[in-house]
């Protein structure tokens, strides 16, 4: 069967990085992969174009993609937008929320190459690999009332976080299968020591521990996860928590890596359909320089063929490629240090396809 995969570039750095997978792409189908490509417009590039970070044509080539590779949105040319329906990120969060992607695996593995590119000492970093699954279409950034209004003679800004118990006992189900196939450790996260919202998320991972008598559940308190993430990181193995949460802890756990531009992730439904993304941004402060790193970018291709189309040769085959780049001694500047040598954008992809061509 052709595998439809849509490839949105969006902005910033988005376009430049989602060259060097459409090369990667091309590659694959070289090696054999039965695949179509089609690309569209989202983010602030729909919005200039079409008014709308998320057209109508751009959401239905989704809906009927096996699989979705996204670059980045955003950036300060679309911060004045009044109407925040209308931002950048809007187009990104439309895509998550009406596709039902509600199932977001954050990878945080140090490739031990780039053990001194972390802020870490090395010791605390070597071997590191943490997943962490973050719920990604509920919590505070969908919940309503959401708003800014006046009341008593001033603005009040004001957003609604709440889940209900299944949209946690989908994601709790996520994790703990993931931790089921790794290191059988699940630390939820949450804020049960303030919130309601998530006393609730913690009693139902207790109510789910049971159906997973191998995985041992433990719970802790997001200061402290964001602390023990910086202390002491190769204690996690699975970490799930809520969207926001996710948001923030999946940068700090991105760092350890070395960079942010390591990170990719795969953001799943239901049936399996995904949508694939580097964890960062679209870097508004080096785009157009050809100076991006376009791993996380690449690594996303590789998720996306073991996650949405059962390619599981084929993804190792990139993942050895980005090891042996990074055994040659080849750095983007995010990643560089002494001794290596410093490339840029397109370099990075033309190491990544030799070596690909090579495994
Ligand atoms: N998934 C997404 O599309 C996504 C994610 C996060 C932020 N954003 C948007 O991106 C814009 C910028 O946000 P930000 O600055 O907070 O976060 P960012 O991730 O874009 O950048 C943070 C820092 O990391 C660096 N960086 C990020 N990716 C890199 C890469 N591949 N190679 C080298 N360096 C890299 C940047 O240069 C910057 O210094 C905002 O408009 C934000 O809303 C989009
Ligand atoms: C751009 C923004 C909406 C997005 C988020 O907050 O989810 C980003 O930070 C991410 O991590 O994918
Ligand atoms: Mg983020």
């Amino acid at each position: 069967m052709t595998h439809k995969v849509l490839l949105l570039p969006g902005d910033g750095i988005g376009p430049e990085i989602a060259a060097q997978a459409a090369r990667l792409l091309k590659a694959c189908q070289d090696a054999g992969l039965d695949i179509e490509v089609d690309e569209a417009l989202v983010g602030g590039a729909a919005y200039d174009a079409h008014g709308d970070p998320l057209p109508e044509q751009t959401l239905d080539k989704a809906k009927a993609a096996s699989a979705i590779l996204l670059g980045a949105v955003g950036g300060p040319k679309w911060d004045k937008i009044e109407d925040l329906s209308k931002r950048p990120e809007k187009g990104l969060l439309g895509l998550r929320k009406n596709l039902g992607l509600f199932g977001n695996l954050r990878p945080a593995m140090l490739y031990p190459q780039l053990a001194s590119a972390s802020s870490l000492k090395p010791e605390l970093v070597a071997g590191l690999d943490i997943m962490i699954v973050r719920e990604l279409t509920g919590g505070i950034y969908f919940g309503q009332p959401r708003g800014i209004e006046e009341r008593n003679g001033e603005r009040v800004g004001f957003n609604t976080y709440v889940y209900s118990e299944s949209e946690i006992e989908r994601i709790g189900r996520v994790a703990f299968e993931m931790a089921q196939k790794r290191g059988k450790k699940l630390c939820s996260v949450d804020k049960a020591n303030v919130l309601e919202v998530t006393i609730l998320w913690r009693e139902v991972m207790e109510r789910l521990a049971p159906e997973y008598p191998d995985v041992e559940l433990s719970h802790m308190y997001v200061d402290n996860a964001a602390m023990q993430l910086v202390r002491a990181p190769k204690q996690f193995d699975v970490v799930v928590t809520g969207n926001m949460f996710g948001d923030i802890l999946s940068d700090a756990a991105a760092m350890l890596t070395g960079s942010i531009g390591m990170l990719p992730s795969a953001s799943l439904n239901e049936s399996g359909q995904g949508m694939y993304e580097p964890c960062h941004g679209s870097a508004p402060d080096i785009a157009g320089k050809n100076i991006a790193n376009p791993l996380a970018m690449m690594l996303s291709v590789a998720m996306m063929l073991r996650y949405s189309l059962g390619e599981n040769a084929m993804a190792e085959r990139i993942e050895a490629a980005v090891g042996s780049v990074l055994d040659d001694g080849l750095r983007t500047a995010d990643i560089a240090s002494e001794g290596m040598q410093t490339i840029g954008t397109d370099a990075m992809g033309d190491a990544v396809l030799s070596a690909f061509a090579k495994q």
